[in-house]
């Protein structure tokens, strides 16, 4: 509840280790809402999270230091440089440094952002903002990543690296949790899927699943006509309608 207003009804989910589980839905469907409450940014009204049998109300703390959290905006923290940043987050998850130095060097040369550590998160592009809070949330090497859009405003290569590190940690059995508009990333990243529309899960479980539902079809077909409109034609030749008539 957000105030008066419902933000998620009757949301139950369960998100196995080992895959790439992954938020779909349209804006304001809950996907934010849903990962501010997974990673206790914000609290539920009623329900709980259970994280590796502890409940998420008891054991806040102890479940936050096993996650890593990208937020869907990255302009946070502005006015520190990106090394004062990574050195923040470096003592709330109290990372020996000499462990810090090992993986930041690494994020750091994967992420391109060596000339920039110095630099205000204020002065950086959103790409670049992204690549910082996105190195942020790695460098304490967190079990469980929850990443809402990460590959938002990301180059090219940048969202290519990201989706191998997602894919490989994944594979060692950990948990990867994203939201994103892109369908076809999700199609070709996401093991299961939540959809959301308007606060409610309208599908949980498999992609391949999902496709089966409707065999030669894209999963962009199969979401829009799970959650679009369903005059969308209508609208879009109006529009060209008026357009032509200008
Ligand atoms: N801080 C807030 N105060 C009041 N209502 C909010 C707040 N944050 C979100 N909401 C409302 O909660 C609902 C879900 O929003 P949420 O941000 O979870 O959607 P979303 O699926 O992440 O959308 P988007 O794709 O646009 O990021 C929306 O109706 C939104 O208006």
């Amino acid at each position: 509840m957000y105030g008066q207003k419902v933000a998620l009804a009757d949301l139950s989910l369960e998100i196995p280790s080992g895959k790439i589980f992954g938020f779909l839905g349209h804006n304001g469907a809950g996907k934010s809402t849903t990962i501010k409450t997974l990673v206790s940014v914000i609290r539920q009204t009623s329900g709980d999270v259970v994280v590796d049998g502890m409940k998420l109300t008891d054991n806040r703390l102890a479940i936050k230091q096993k996650v890593g959290y990208v937020p869907d905006s990255p302009d946070i923290f502005l006015e520190l440089t990106a090394n004062d940043y990574w050195d923040l987050i470096t003592s709330a998850y109290q990372i020996p440094s000499e462990l810090k130095q090992a993986r930041l060097e690494r994020l750091v040369a994967l992420f391109n952002m060596q000339d920039e550590i110095d630099t205000p998160i204020a002065d950086f592009s959103h790409g670049m903002r992204q690549k910082a809070i996105v190195i942020g949330a790695l460098l304490p090497d967190p079990d469980i990543w929850v990443l809402d859009e990460p590959m938002t405003g990301l180059d090219p290569q940048a969202a290519y690296d990201l989706k191998k590190l997602m894919r490989a940690h994944a594979e060692k059995g950990k948990m990867v949790i994203f939201s994103t508009h892109d369908l076809a990333t999700a199609e070709e990243l996401c093991d299961e899927l939540a959809i959301l529309k308007k606060g409610e899960l309208i599908y949980n479980g498999s992609v391949a699943h999902l496709l089966s539902t409707m065999p030669e079809k894209s999963l962009e077909t199969i979401y829009l006509n799970m959650v679009g409109r369903q005059s969308d034609t209508k609208i879009v030749s109006e529009l060209e309608g008026s357009d032509a008539s200008e």
